[in-house]
């Protein structure tokens, strides 16, 4: 029998769950995004209680609002709760790729792959991958100059898709996906279903959650097969063109081929550690660059700003040198505030290891037992006008140095885009890389404007895990004289 009074019984306070659907209603049944479900509860139920009892389906989840309480679970308090809901879905058997990604692996298997790829990610690697973004840029800028297949404007999240996927298939595989075409390129297709599989993952969750026994005997395949094999046939064909000599440089699939030669890996290892790349990278960045950009547009004056500072910042060649990308700190704000005003991940999860009590602002104990997951709201964090003033407004200044820059937010575990804690994001600083190269590209060779076919107030799109608005975010770019 289910029971629906189990957070009331233990005086934790929560709307009453719907008969079959729980709390989560609306994205159980795709008609509301679950960040948008989960930011309401936030908002009403935000200085009366620290933790707020909801259900996913039948199961008892626990929605955490308190600020210091989120810094005790991703950081501090981390071994009670090291591994994310998504690491119970999948299984190494049946799927091969998503089975090796840190994301998805716990225990000492997360621990050994994180600890493998996480060298892939240092400044001097990120340094020598620099080239190779940046001739990826000159092409994203020419395939904007040729404007859009008719006149009705770019879609902002499919060019941002282009031009991760490119930088992704460039660095990784050392190939040109010809994205910038106007049709969508092969690579970009197979990137997508990876992803569209997010369709299946929540059907998958709704069965799992209504009889978790499920879960036991049918462990489901989220990336289809004719998905799997290309990412193993295109590693292969990679891998034996750098054995043969051809294509040596220093990107990620030079550190994988070198992990290779010290660790004995297989094809599907060195696939999978390529796939996280993919994965992990070019969907939640292409969506930062795409609100980015639509904030751009909608401020003009922030826009003028931005562009000056990265036109004193040109060299002599008419390209932007490494180094400059630390120097530019209004280009930082401008892209932490992207960042915050819609992280690309509205919300995390994490489950408890052991049975733990945690303390009420009336400072009664409650229990949570072992196996509890507990929901962390990112984006509401990021909304909370005590943490953010003006939390609607996209305001970089608020990040500038002498406001004491993004450290007191990141002390406080407020600044949640990348996550935070020894699970924080492992690509953070690539993605910072790939991110300010094609910002600075944009701005400064195009006016980038609001095109009236974008539906506002945006709405996120429910049947999407990542945040992405209905209907897509359309822009115009008007080509600015060199
Ligand atoms: C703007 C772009 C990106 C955003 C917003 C983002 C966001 C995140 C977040 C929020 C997490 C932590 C999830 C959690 O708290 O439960 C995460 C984890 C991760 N990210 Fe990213 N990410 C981005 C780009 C990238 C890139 C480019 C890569 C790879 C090159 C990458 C690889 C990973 C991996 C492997 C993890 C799992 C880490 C672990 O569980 O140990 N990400 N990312």
């Amino acid at each position: 029998a289910w029971n629906r009074n189990y957070w009331k019984n233990r005086g934790v306070p929560g709307p009453d769950p719907k008969f079959i659907w729980g709390t989560f209603a609306g994205s159980f049944q795709q008609k509301i995004n679950q960040t948008t479900e989960i930011d309401e509860l936030y908002r009403q139920y935000k200085h009366t209680t620290p933790f707020v009892g909801v259900y996913s389906g039948r199961e008892p989840q626990l929605l955490i609002i308190d600020p210091e309480m989120v810094k005790s679970i991703l950081i501090k308090d981390f071994k009670n709760f090291e591994d994310n809901q998504m690491t119970t879905m999948i299984d190494k058997k049946t799927d091969a790729l998503l089975g090796r990604n840190p994301f998805f692996l716990t225990g000492n298997e997360w621990r050994e792959k994180r600890a493998e790829i996480t060298p892939a990610f240092t400044v001097s690697r990120i340094r020598a991958m620099y080239p190779i973004v940046d001739n990826v840029c000159t092409r994203l800028s020419e395939f904007i100059r040729q404007g859009p297949v008719n006149a009705d404007g770019f879609e902002g999240k499919e060019l941002s898709a282009k031009y991760t996927t490119e930088v992704v298939s460039n660095c990784i595989y050392g190939i040109d996906s010809k994205s910038f075409a106007k049709e969508r390129s092969v690579l970009l297709t197979m990137g997508s279903s990876v992803l569209d599989s997010s369709s299946a993952m929540m059907i998958y969750f709704a069965v799992v959650t209504f009889f978790p026994i499920v879960k036991r005997y049918w462990k489901k395949a989220f990336v289809p097969k004719k998905t799997e094999d290309f990412f193993i046939k295109l590693t292969k064909d990679s891998v034996r063109m750098r054995d043969a000599g051809n294509n040596q440089r220093e990107d990620f699939m030079n550190f994988v081929l070198n992990l290779r030669n010290k660790k004995n890996l297989s094809d599907t290892d060195i696939a999978a550690h390529a796939i996280t790349f993919f994965i992990d990278g070019f969907e939640t960045s292409s969506v930062a660059l795409c609100f980015t950009m639509y904030h751009l547009a909608k401020n003009k004056q922030i826009q003028d700003k931005l562009r000056n500072e990265i036109l004193k910042n040109v060299g002599d060649d008419g390209r932007i040198s490494f180094d400059k990308f630390s120097e530019m700190s209004y280009l930082e704000q401008v892209l932490n505030e992207g960042l915050r005003i819609v992280p690309p991940l509205g919300f995390t999860t994490r489950i408890c290891k052991n049975t733990i009590q945690l303390t009420d602002y009336k400072d009664k104990k409650i229990t949570v037992e072992k196996d509890t997951v507990l929901l962390i709201p990112y984006y509401s964090i990021h909304h909370d006008p005590d943490i953010y003033v003006n939390p609607e407004k996209f305001l970089p200044e608020r990040f500038d140095e002498s406001a004491g820059g993004i450290k007191k937010y990141r002390e406080n575990c407020t600044f949640l885009s990348f996550g935070d804690g020894p699970r924080i994001c492992l690509g953070m600083r690539f993605a910072h890389l790939q991110l300010k190269a094609a910002l600075a590209e944009i701005v400064r060779n195009f006016e980038i404007t609001l095109n009236s076919k974008t539906k506002e107030p945006l709405v996120f799109d429910p049947t999407n895990i990542l945040l992405v608005n209905t209907g897509g975010v359309w822009l115009d770019f008007k080509p600015l004289k060199k």
